[in-house]
């Protein structure tokens, strides 16, 4: 499936409780560019899930609305591929068998998934656990069969919702290796929620800053560093500066000190 654009339209988000009304999220608009990757970075609470729920069709804007290619998103869409901070793999199937749930589910032709899933796999460096069962597996491997089946059926669209948060720090950078990897330069359009700033600008083409809730945009900052992109140009001026900018954001708005 071709990547398309994903327009944010005054999207705003208020939860209903019996204490009152909370108000998380917007109004925010943007546009995010086809086949690009876009972090979203922002103090805990200001509503990043909440977004990325309303743009995967899993919660509703209480106002505004996200259009996916020129497609307005309600349930139901496919073409849309989610990786959770938990991995969610069922622990009764094996691997491989997780991997291509997605193409059972939408009745795909089951030689080209298997084909697809171990080639998946493969280039994330688990093809020999293909038969083993989750419980089996580390925790970035599990999170290495979460992303496979994520992408298994080619979608046009990827949601990362801090998907490598529960992982340590050097598991955590060969995720990030990974993933662009797989990816598919410009086939996907990629939205990731990260609490990491080196990991927004490692990943990203953009990264947008959110403020405080109700979460509304403060900066939308390009990173325009090469692809692939190695971990040792993290240790690069130029990435250095655009880590920097953005922890400016939180450090004027008090979320760090120091
Ligand atoms: N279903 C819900 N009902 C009521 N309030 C909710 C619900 N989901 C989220 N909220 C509230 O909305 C706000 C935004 O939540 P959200 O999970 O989107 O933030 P976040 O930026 O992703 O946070 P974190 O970085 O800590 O994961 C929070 O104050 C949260 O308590």
């Amino acid at each position: 499936m071709a990547a398309g654009d994903i327009r944010i339209e005054a999207v705003s988000r208020i939860y209903g409780s019996r204490t009152g009304d909370v108000h998380a999220l917007g109004p925010v608009s943007t546009v995010l560019e086809a086949g690009q990757t876009t972090a979203i970075v922002g103090p805990s609470g200001c509503g990043k899930s909440t977004l990325l729920r309303i743009i995967g069709g899993l919660d509703r804007p209480s106002a505004g609305r996200v259009v996916l290619g020129g497609q307005v998103v309600q349930e139901g869409l496919t073409g849309i591929g989610v990786v959770f901070q938990r991995d969610l793999l069922l622990d009764w199937r094996n691997v491989l068998d997780n991997v291509l749930l997605p193409a059972q589910l939408q009745k795909r032709d089951a030689a080209w998934a298997r084909t697809r899933a171990m080639a998946l796999l493969d280039e994330l460096g688990i093809g020999e656990f293909a038969l083993r069962h989750p419980w089996e597996l580390s925790g970035g491997m599990r999170q290495r069969v979460a992303i496979a089946r994520a992408l298994l059926c080619e979608p046009a669209y990827l949601l990362l919702d801090e998907p490598f948060s529960a992982l340590d720090a050097l598991t955590r950078d060969q995720m990030g290796v990974l993933l662009q990897r797989v990816q598919g330069a410009g086939r996907t359009t990629s939205v990731l929620i990260t609490h990491s700033i080196p990991e927004a600008v490692f990943l990203a083409d953009r990264v947008l800053v959110m403020s405080g809730r109700p979460g509304a945009l403060l900066d939308d900052i390009p990173v325009p560093l090469p692809r692939p992109r190695r971990l040792s140009m993290r240790e690069e001026a130029d990435f250095a500066a655009l880590v920097r900018r953005i922890r400016t954001h939180f450090e004027r708005t008090g979320v760090l000190t120091g």
